[in-house]
């Protein structure tokens, strides 16, 4: 199979049949430093219903009949067997073909399921014997990276018939990207491969299944590669940050202060990625603890987890000057400034950290709201930021801030919510460990909050952490 103009032979095994060519690539953006795909670590995320972070993921491009591609992206390799043919597409596709090849590729999904790992696997083997020159782009460990690269195809199959929230993933993805230095030719690549490795253990895998997925790939990867190209408008693909305080507040949690070395814009309950130099290529999401300040400085709770890299980099290595890499602001687990209905904000643990951007956030536009936070954590030594949040409360009528501790409470953290309230009529955010999240949304639907006012860190990738 060939994807994109890039033309490696993708499956191990003859063609289906038929002709079997993706369409060329189209070349929206200027060629880039490659780099992989970064893992994370202490990841938060977005909001409500939907993950919008920067997964791990590569696909193949999409059909144009713009500008032809360029040299080099057409080039095959002898004895390739011949590529797909697809008809080219400028946009999402249609409907009832969306819905087709959407069953399609959950029935794929469904059957790779029981050995992800194999194909995860096999998949990255294909990669780097036909594209060598890409092997030294990734992270040195491929563990949590390997996770990745599933779970952003899992996402983008899930919601291929379900475009709006589909092509607002895919184009953080690919904004996400840049920090890579992810560049268009690399797409088909490895879609080829990725085709090449589902081909191989896909039980029902047919012409019909093959199209489907170089489809899929050519749409998801062009989605991508022009938010890229249009975020390289605007935006840089990396901030480098110096590190000017580093306090360490417990043995394992450090709140760590950088100066970006030109303006970050980002929202109150966003988050990033960190990138430290001691691991090069291995990135970790952490949101920023603070909103938006007036000198440019941005702020970090991180929590040095077991064989964690970068949180154990950050926690007991960092020290002010050190210089790490950010890439850039998303999510939107952010304020709503156009209602002024009461705020309930459960913070566990380091995931404290975007509950407090968010009611500074609150506290500097003056609103006259009500903001309820509980803040939970295992002892009173773990409550690191307490200090900070009861000041905040105490300029602040109309922020309460409560302290649950697992050592005190009978409830855990969203159960303790059932004591307090009603919370009908508030918007809720909870940001912490994935088992909070889960039981707290369980708690909070189960006490009248809709789900379309609950927003909260995706556990998707908070199970991703890993690090
Ligand atoms: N550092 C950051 O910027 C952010 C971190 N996070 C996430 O927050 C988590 C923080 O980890 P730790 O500080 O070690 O938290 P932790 O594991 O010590 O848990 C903190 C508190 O959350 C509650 N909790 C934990 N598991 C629960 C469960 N299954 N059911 C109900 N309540 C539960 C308990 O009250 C507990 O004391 C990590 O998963 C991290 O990825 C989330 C957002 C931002």
């Amino acid at each position: 199979m060939r994807v994109g103009g890039c033309g490696a032979s993708a499956t191990g095994r003859p063609p289906a049949g038929g002709s079997r060519h993706l369409p060329r690539r189209r070349c929206a953006d200027r060629p880039r430093d490659v780099r992989g795909e970064g893992t994370m670590d202490a990841p938060t995320t977005t909001s409500g219903e939907y993950d919008t972070s920067d997964g791990g993921g590569w696909f193949a491009s999409h059909p144009s009949s713009s500008p032809p591609p360029r040299g080099g992206d057409q080039e095959t390799h002898a004895g390739a067997p011949a590529p797909p043919h697809v008809p080219e597409r400028r946009t999402m596709p249609a409907p009832g073909a969306a819905s087709a090849d959407a069953a399609r590729i959950r029935r794929t999904m469904a059957e790779i399921g029981p050995v992800a790992d194999k194909v995860t696997s096999y998949f990255y083997a294909l990669l780097f014997v036909r594209h060598p020159e890409l092997r030294p782009l990734f992270p040195a460990a491929m563990d949590v990276q390997r996770d990745r690269l599933l779970k952003a195809l899992l996402i983008a199959a899930e919601h291929l018939d379900n475009t709006a929230v589909l092509v607002d993933y895919l184009k953080n993805l690919g904004r996400g990207h840049r920090k890579y230095g992810t560049h268009a030719a690399h797409y088909p690549a490895v879609g080829e491969c990725l085709i090449g490795a589902l081909s191989q253990y896909a039980a029902d895998w047919n012409r019909e299944t093959e199209a489907a997925w170089v489809r899929a790939y050519t749409t998801i990867s062009q989605v991508m590669i022009d938010a890229a190209a249009a975020d390289e408008l605007r935006a840089p693909a990396w901030w480098q940050a110096e590190v000017v305080t580093h306090d360490l507040r417990t043995p394992d949690v450090a709140v760590v202060t950088v100066r970006p070395d030109q303006p970050y814009p980002f929202l109150a309950g966003q988050y990033t990625s960190v990138e430290t130099p001691w691991w090069p290529r291995v990135w970790r999401h952490y949101s920023f603890a603070s909103a938006p300040r007036a000198d440019g400085l941005l702020t970090f709770h991180v929590k040095a987890v077991t064989a964690g890299w970068v949180s154990r980099a950050l926690v007991h290595r960092a020290r002010p000057g050190d210089v790490i890499r950010l890439g850039p602001p998303t999510g939107s687990m952010t304020v709503d400034h156009t209602t002024d209905s009461g705020m309930l904000c459960l913070g566990g643990g380091t995931g404290i950290a975007p509950i407090k951007a968010l009611v500074e956030d609150v506290a500097e536009r003056g609103a006259r709201r009500q903001v309820e936070v509980f803040y939970g954590a295992r002892t009173d030594h773990d409550l690191y930021d307490i200090d900070t949040l009861l000041g905040l409360q105490q300029g602040n009528p109309w922020l309460s801030v409560r302290a649950v501790t697992d050592q005190q409470a009978r409830l855990r953290l969203p159960d303790a919510i059932r004591v307090y309230g009603p919370w009908k009529e508030f918007d809720a955010y909870l940001s912490g460990p994935p088992g909070m999240i889960r039981s707290g949304v369980h708690a909070l639907r189960d006490i009248g909050i809709p789900p379309g006012r609950i927003r909260h860190d995706s556990v998707e990738e908070l199970l991703l952490a890993g690090d």
